[in-house]
């Protein structure tokens, strides 16, 4: 029991880290939502996508999770376009 409480603790801990950061990732796809209003560039660009999807496999350690990595980094960029997409340009 007091095991599963330090193992819990561990994931709150692992949690906390990965809402801020989504939370810090967000903002930046808005900064770049605003960047490619201004300057007319279409949103969707799937060249850099399919790069940050190969990153992000390649920063894997266990590559058995390769897959479950490449289904949340493309949930990530959809929810990431989601707000690309309420963008105005101020
Ligand atoms: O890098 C960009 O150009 C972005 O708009 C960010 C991002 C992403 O979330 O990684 C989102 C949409 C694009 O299709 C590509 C990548």
């Amino acid at each position: 029991m007091h095991e599963l409480k330090e193992l819990r603790s561990q994931i709150n801990n692992i949690d906390q880290e990965l809402v801020k950061l989504i939370e810090m990732r967000l903002d930046i796809a808005i900064k770049i939502a605003k960047y490619k209003k201004r300057y007319n560039i279409k949103i969707t660009d799937q060249s850099r996508e399919a790069k940050v999807l190969e990153q992000n496999i390649s920063y894997l350690n266990n590559k058995d999770y390769a897959s479950i990595i490449s289904e949340i980094t493309k949930d990530i960029i959809t929810f990431s376009k989601e707000v690309q997409g309420n963008v105005n340009n101020n």
